[in-house]
């Protein structure tokens, strides 16, 4: 099934969910979660310092350099798996990626803050395709203050599917994925372009 959702500001969303078999998408996550060089990174948000509520990991192309929350990664080399998912998201989506982030949600109390995908290298409007694996969470848009009144959209993201974010998404809307009482693991990746930015 594939859901088209036009967010106010000019956001657009399109789900594809189931998008893997099933079969394709367990084996997936079971060899990303032994196989990927997961790391919990201690970012610092408002000048103290946390550990990320999840594990995460960082591949790309030679030079795609990701800077936030004062965090630095350099890319690990791609993987044959994450190759060529790479190669089947850019076909489902029409668009051209260099990068992945990887998080791995361990259970309900891992989760991600609210937050947009707007760092400069990311370009204009980014489109990001974000494959869920494992375990089903909520996934939460809400409006930024200049669209205070629109309502959250909420999405279920299940096992096996993907979820293409793209025009001025990351302008007007924030997204999270909460703690969920109950929740089991979950992989997500986040497929984007990092394009070069004048230092
Ligand atoms: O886990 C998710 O579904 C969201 C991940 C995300 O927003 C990100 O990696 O920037
Ligand atoms: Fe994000």
């Amino acid at each position: 099934m594939v859901r088209v959702e036009h967010l106010a500001g000019g956001g657009l969303l399109t789900l594809h969910d189931p998008w893997l078999a099933a079969a394709e998408a367990e084996a997936l996550f079971a060899a990303l979660r032994d196989g990927i060089a997961w790391k919990q990174e201690t970012i610092r948000v408002f000048g103290r310092e946390h550990q990320q509520p999840r594990l995460t990991a960082w591949y790309g192309d030679p030079g795609t350099t990701y800077r936030y929350s004062g965090l630095t990664l350099e890319p690990l080399v791609w993987t044959p798996a994450l190759s060529a998912l790479r190669r089947q998201v850019e076909e489902a989506s029409g668009a051209p990626f260099n990068s992945v982030l990887l998080n791995h949600y361990r259970g309900g109390n891992d989760a991600m803050g609210f937050h947009a995908d707007a760092e400069r290298e990311l370009g204009e409007n980014p489109v990001i395709a974000s494959v869920s694996l494992g375990a089903p969470r909520r996934f939460v848009l809400k409006p930024v203050r200049a669209l205070a009144g629109e309502a959250p959209v909420e999405l279920s993201l299940g096992g096996g599917s993907l979820l293409v974010m793209g025009g001025t998404t990351q302008h007007f809307w924030r997204h999270g994925v909460p703690r969920q009482a109950g929740a089991g693991p979950r992989i997500n990746l986040t497929f984007r372009r990092i394009l070069p930015v004048a230092a």
